[in-house]
């Protein structure tokens, strides 16, 4: 049995525009051990949703390949019967929007029972009761009254607590939270990430947390995994990363984060956007377009991830290139890069 509850190997999810399929998920290969709160980070279009889209089998339009297996067995090969079955059991979601995650016509509890029936989790006379202390668990005062409510009486925080009450209804043991607060306000976001953790230390459930905010990262995540167009870019524990990041892409989203001595001062905001995935350079170093200091030569021709520290994992040379020394802190990286294009007559960025 493997050490780890989800394997995916070189997944690889295509869709079609104008005709051709273009891969949003390339190759993607990631791991999550029971217990773990792997964090995968990455700008708007760089294919985190489309990764844990691919992982629930929920891509019916998508060419999708490579294995995924759960609990070593290679769920991609399932009927969509058995990944009913899988999906809102083993393995559960939770979204952005609560508001899309339910039905606004039923009321709370008939969602919440209508997912311990379909799992058979607990009998039909234990419902209504198992229905409120799952209320109570995620934190939902006067639980009897809520389950009485639909889901537009109730706040945006307290829905997503209803949301993630379904996700926890059958113990999964894999939960996969995209983007689970970006929706909420910042005080009740704190709440929700609480817990989101509380509940995951609880059920041993290892947990997919894709958000890009690196506050979130800091705060929840065991791993992280940090994705540029499609492709895995680096992979370290938390510490790890923050401490001594590598991708030039790692440092920019990085650097993208306030220091306490950048405070009142203009804040450092990546260049450009990722590619659209048909206007897309596939060869060589994908950053590569958004550094353009770096000389052609720092990257590889075709970039592996490769491991350069234990469990920390990098993609393509240019990471070791000396703009972007370690020792630096954040901001001066931009600062030398500035110099540097002053000195060369100004490289466009
Ligand atoms: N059903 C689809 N058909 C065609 N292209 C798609 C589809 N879903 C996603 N894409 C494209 O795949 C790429 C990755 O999208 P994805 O939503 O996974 O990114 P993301 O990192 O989750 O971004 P966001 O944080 O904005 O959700 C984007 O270029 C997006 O336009």
């Amino acid at each position: 049995m493997s050490e780890y509850l989800l394997e995916a190997n070189n997944l690889t999810t295509s869709f079609k525009i104008d005709g051709e399929y273009y891969p949003a998920v390339d190759d993607v290969s990631i791991r999550i051990r029971e217990n773990e709160v792997l964090a995968l980070v990455g700008e708007s279009g760089s294919g985190k949703s489309a990764t844990a889209f691919s992982l629930m089998g929920l891509h019916r339009h998508a060419r999708v390949s490579g294995e995924v297996l759960f609990q070593g067995k290679d769920i991609l090969k399932n009927n969509e019967r058995q990944m009913n079955r899988i999906r809102g059991g083993d393995i559960a979601m939770i979204f952005q929007d609560p508001m899309t995650a339910l039905n606004p016509l039923m009321k709370i509890k008939h969602q919440i029972q209508e997912t311990l029936k379909i799992h058979g989790t607990v009998r039909k006379s234990g419902r209504e009761l198992y229905t409120i202390e799952l209320l109570e668990k995620v934190g939902i005062p006067r639980p009897e009254r809520v389950a009485e409510n639909y889901p537009h009486e109730l706040s945006g925080g307290m829905r997503q607590r209803v949301v993630i009450a379904i996700a926890i209804a059958n113990r999964p043991k894999l939960l996969i939270a995209d983007e689970p607060t970006t929706a909420l306000d910042v005080t009740i976001q704190a709440q929700i990430l609480d817990l989101i953790r509380e509940l995951q230390d609880d059920l041993g459930s290892g947990v997919l947390l894709i958000t890009h905010d690196l506050g979130v990262v800091a705060e929840m995540a065991d791993r992280v995994a940090v994705m540029y167009a499609g492709q895995i870019v680096e992979v370290a524990p938390v510490r790890e990363l923050f401490k001594n990041p590598k991708h030039p892409y790692t440092r920019s989203l990085l650097n993208s984060l306030p220091s306490e001595e950048q405070l009142g001062s203009k804040l450092h905001v990546i260049q450009g956007v990722v590619p659209a995935l048909n206007k897309m350079d596939r060869e060589g170093c994908r950053f590569a377009p958004r550094i353009p200091w770096i000389p052609e030569e720092a990257h590889e021709h075709q970039p592996k991830l490769r491991e350069v520290e234990p469990g920390h994992l990098v993609r393509c040379t240019c990471y070791q290139d000396f703009y972007l020394d370690t020792s630096m802190g954040h901001g001066e990286m931009e600062k030398r890069v500035e110099a540097l294009q002053m000195e060369e007559g100004g490289v466009g960025r």
